[in-house]
């Protein structure tokens, strides 16, 4: 009787271990065994591989090239899987431009693309619970429709004068550089250009760049008034806050389970500071308006995001006020680390691409004549607006190399279980992505042999110049601010910004790069310059992942005025 009472609770516990085991084994070995993955292990899943391709990798570096790795010892399959359940979801890499177009393109069933993971949400602290970035279906649609206008290129040429401004702040920081010829983190500047530009487009204080300020504006300037001395000193805070918010995602990884709770609860009172001082920023510019139009104002015509955002809003209900606060700090977050990534790496490249760097100033001489003084673009530009850079192709082929070689973004998405979404490979086979991740791996996709050739890996803007060469290449391919629907909406600031800074830095400038990257020298001092026309570096530099991926050490450079030799 006794043995029997004792029997029965243990063979259910041992039918449960049999039961649990076979499930973990069923899940890790038989559910997904048809994709391309590394060998899995029941315990961790692939939780190992991954972290012993981390290991192998270089200090830091982002986990595109831990994939790029893996990718290469599984025989670079168009997709495979890991397994990070049950901490994280089944990842999906994408490394084919036809199996990426499948999941950011419409179809029936996801007329916006496939919709964004819920892994994101851990960003909401920075970036707000209801941002466009990680909203999906309807929710985005109505804010997407909201702000299109705003970031549309006749919006943006209309406030060229604020952009051009803070880039005469950058010149400036440049400028001291070169004169002390000390080192600096290229990437503090390019930050802090960036900040700056996509801060005062979404509100821009009346202020406009010496050259283009009409004397009816410089009146405004003259006559601040105590609220908008107020408004300056809370744009500052905004800016102290963010930062401080904005560090407390480095070098952690994004996965919300490994976050020390006291991080999250710094994050949390951060983000509430700033949304006081952003609603309070929001509600002055909306009071103000609103005096404009009663006073028939002229300072109307410098309307920014968040202006153009509330047109037709009678009153700024605490649900509107909330959610324009979270696309305002969406697009502090979108809109500057990114663009500031391009201008690093292009102007790193430009640095040790002595071919490329003669052939920009040449075409910029020609456009904008011998003069690199900087009023010399401003002044192209008013008068001709933003179609001075279709003069400057080259300019475009040197922006879009350094996105498909440095892609500072990427994009996830997922399809919730059940519904029954396949990715089909370029083999013709089909297999389900319900409840993976599917991430579009772009460090892979724009490095692709078959597309790109033998010099995939190199940096050759002459590549995007050839019509007959571009023609045969699938749009696909080059996709640094994705594609579809949900494609980047800040690319044409970001190609603004790129081209106006380039155009001015690289004329005036000559960069050096130090630590990581630096230039290999011959017995005699002189660069070594490899047959793909760069400088041999002593040691690569590459990108690490903060939120987005950029240099590891902040692109340390030197400066010096350019040699008039060049010119
Ligand atoms: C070189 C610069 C830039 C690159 C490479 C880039 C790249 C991208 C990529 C890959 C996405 C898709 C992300 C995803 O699907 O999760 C995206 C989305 C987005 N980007 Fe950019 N971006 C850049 C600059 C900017 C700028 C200057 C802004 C200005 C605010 C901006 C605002 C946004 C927004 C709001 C979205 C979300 C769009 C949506 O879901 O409808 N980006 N960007």
């Amino acid at each position: 009787m006794d043995t029997q009472i004792l029997l029965t609770p243990s063979v259910v516990v041992i039918l449960l271990l049999v039961f649990i085991y076979y499930r973990i084994w069923y899940h890790r070995f038989k559910q997904y065994s048809f994709w391309p993955q590394p060998p899995v292990s029941l315990l961790w899943g692939h939780w190992n591989v991954m972290h012993k391709a981390i290991q192998a990798c270089p200090a830091g570096a982002s986990s595109d090239i831990a994939f790029g790795r893996i990718w290469e010892t599984l025989g670079r399959p168009p997709a495979f899987i890991l397994d990070l359940r049950p901490v994280g979801s089944v990842l999906c890499v994408v490394c084919n431009h036809e199996m990426a177009e499948q999941s950011a393109q419409p179809s029936k069933k996801f007329p916006y693309g496939l919709g964004k993971p819920p892994v994101m949400k851990t960003m909401s602290a920075l970036i707000g619970r209801g941002s466009i970035i990680t909203s999906n279906g309807l929710e985005w649609k109505n804010l997407r429709r909201r702000y299109t206008q705003a970031f549309a290129l006749p919006h943006l040429i209309r406030l060229l004068p604020v952009i051009l401004d803070k880039v005469g702040n950058f010149l400036q920081n440049i400028e001291e550089y070169a004169v002390s010829s000390e080192e600096f983190r290229l990437g503090d500047i390019c930050n802090r250009v960036t900040y700056d530009i996509i801060s005062k487009i979404m509100a821009p204080r009346y202020v406009a760049h010496r050259a283009l300020r009409s004397p009816s504006l410089d009146a405004v300037l003259l006559g601040e008034s105590s609220d908008n001395i107020a408004d300056q000193l809370r744009q500052r805070e905004i800016f102290r806050i963010y930062h401080q918010l904005v560090a407390t995602y480095r070098n952690t990884e994004e996965e919300s389970f490994l976050i020390d709770p006291r991080v999250k609860w710094r994050r949390r009172r951060m983000a509430t500071q700033l949304d006081v001082l952003i609603q309070e920023a929001i509600k002055y510019r909306f009071s103000h308006s609103r005096s404009r139009v009663a006073n028939h104002t002229i300072e109307g015509n410098l309307d920014g995001v968040i202006l153009m955002s509330l047109v037709g809003v009678e009153e700024l209900t605490q649900e509107i006020l909330n959610s324009t606060c979270d696309q305002v700090k969406t697009f502090l977050f979108a809109g500057h680390d990114t663009t500031s990534t391009l201008l690093q790496w292009a102007l790193y490249e430009l640095s040790r691409t002595p071919r490329v760097l003669h052939s920009l100033r040449t075409e910029l001489d020609e456009v904008l004549g011998h003069d690199t003084g900087t009023e010399v673009l401003y002044n192209c530009l008013t008068t001709q607006g933003a179609s001075i850079f279709g003069k400057m192709p080259y300019l475009s082929a040197i922006i879009k190399e350094t996105l498909r070689l440095h892609p500072p973004g990427a994009t996830a998405r997922m399809a919730v279980t059940g519904s029954g979404v396949f990715l089909q490979f370029p083999d013709g086979r089909t297999l389900c992505v319900d409840d993976f991740v599917v991430y579009n791996c772009l460090s892979i996709i724009h490095r692709d042999g078959d597309v790109y050739g033998e010099s995939s890996n190199d940096f050759i803007p002459e590549r995007w110049l050839c019509k007959k060469n571009t023609s045969a290449l699938p749009a696909s391919t080059w996709r640094p601010f994705e594609r579809g629907p949900r494609s980047c909406l800040g690319q044409e600031l970001a190609n603004i910004e790129a081209r106006v800074i380039l155009a001015c830095a690289a004329r005036k400038y000559d960069f050096f790069k130090v630590g990581l990257g630096e230039t290999m020298v011959d017995a005699s001092g002189a660069p070594i310059l490899h047959e793909n026309g760069q400088y041999r570096a002593v040691e690569d530099v590459y990108n690490t992942r903060e939120l987005t991926f950029k240099p590891i050490d902040g692109m340390r450079m030197t400066v010096q005025p350019a040699l008039a030799l060049d010119h």
